[in-house]
């Protein structure tokens, strides 16, 4: 039976399965909707520990934004509801998990190039349609890129995304191997930040290590403000061309995303999989 439009969810609505993972403000549950049967991820969180870390502003404003955006590399947000102690969450499950795992899981702690190629152009595309939204998703990392079958791979977690052009206000949480220059000096900064966060990404798959990363938190910062970094001696020529035109440090000067899914690299690599 199909619930009215204007139903209001509450959490016995769903049957509550396994846990799924653990962020630093709440759980993620498989969850199955009792009429439909359909299987969602069930992100919960408290209130409490929202507001004693000032995030309330923050959940909102993804609400306002996930709620919005709608793209088959965008993981969706269905729904959402709050009862006297936590705020509720219901998200398309993606059934393959964290992309973060399957990273790690590889031999290497790599990906191949028509596989990171793959994911890249998936993730590029889900970012021109953000950018389209002036959406600043700000939190490009593994940890927030879920897999779906066939390779299929969608960016979640808008918890730090903000309206395009934004001053950065709130201090990072999670790692920093991710910060352009820009967010280091914590200038103001524009959706140009999501096209280096790429061109680490890019880094990532290929060498199973973001290329900023250090011992020190001030190392990698003096690296990240320097664009200091290297290639590995097995990444191609075109990969390391890609990289090389998104880690640099005027913003504007970053190649644009709809470049980024047209490059040699990807084209080369796609193929396969179209
Ligand atoms: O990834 C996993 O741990 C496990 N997993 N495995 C499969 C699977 N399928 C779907 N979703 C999963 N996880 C939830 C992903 C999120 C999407 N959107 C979010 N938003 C958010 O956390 N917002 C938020 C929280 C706290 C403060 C603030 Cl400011 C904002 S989390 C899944």
């Amino acid at each position: 039976s199909v619930r009215p439009s204007n139903h209001q969810w509450k959490l016995s609505d769903f049957e509550i399965g396994t846990p799924l993972g653990r962020g630093k403000f709440g759980r993620v549950y498989l969850a199955r909707e009792k009429n439909t049967e359909y299987m969602v991820a069930l992100k919960m969180m408290f209130k409490s520990e929202l507001v004693k870390d000032h995030m309330e502003h923050q959940v909102r404003r993804e609400i306002e934004i996930q709620t919005h955006l709608t793209h088959p590399n965008i993981l969706k947000m269905l729904t959402y509801f709050w009862d006297e102690k936590k705020i509720y969450l219901i998200l398309e499950f993606a059934q393959e998990g964290e992309l973060f795992k399957v990273l790690n899981s590889q031999p290497h702690k790599r990906f191949d190039e028509p596989t990171a190629a793959y994911y890249l152009r998936q993730v590029a595309d889900a970012l021109r349609y953000c950018h389209s939204q002036s959406v600043i998703h700000r939190d490009i990392k593994p940890e927030n890129l879920l897999l779906f079958s066939h390779h299929v791979v969608k960016l979640a977690d808008f918890g730090w995304s903000v309206h395009a052009p934004s001053k950065c206000r709130n201090t990072m949480c999670g790692t920093i191997d991710y910060l352009p220059p820009e967010m280091v000096d914590s200038q103001t900064y524009n959706e140009y930040v999501d096209n280096w966060c790429l061109g680490v990404l890019c880094y990532e798959f290929l060498c199973g290590s973001p290329p900023f990363e250090s011992s020190e938190q001030a190392e990698t910062f003096r690296k990240i403000r320097a664009v200091m970094y290297g290639f590995k001696s097995y990444m191609s020529e075109s990969s390391r061309h890609l990289i090389s035109k998104l880690l640099v440090k005027v913003p504007k000067s970053r190649l644009p995303l709809t470049d980024v899914i047209e490059h040699l690299w990807i084209k080369k690599n796609c193929e396969i999989f179209t």
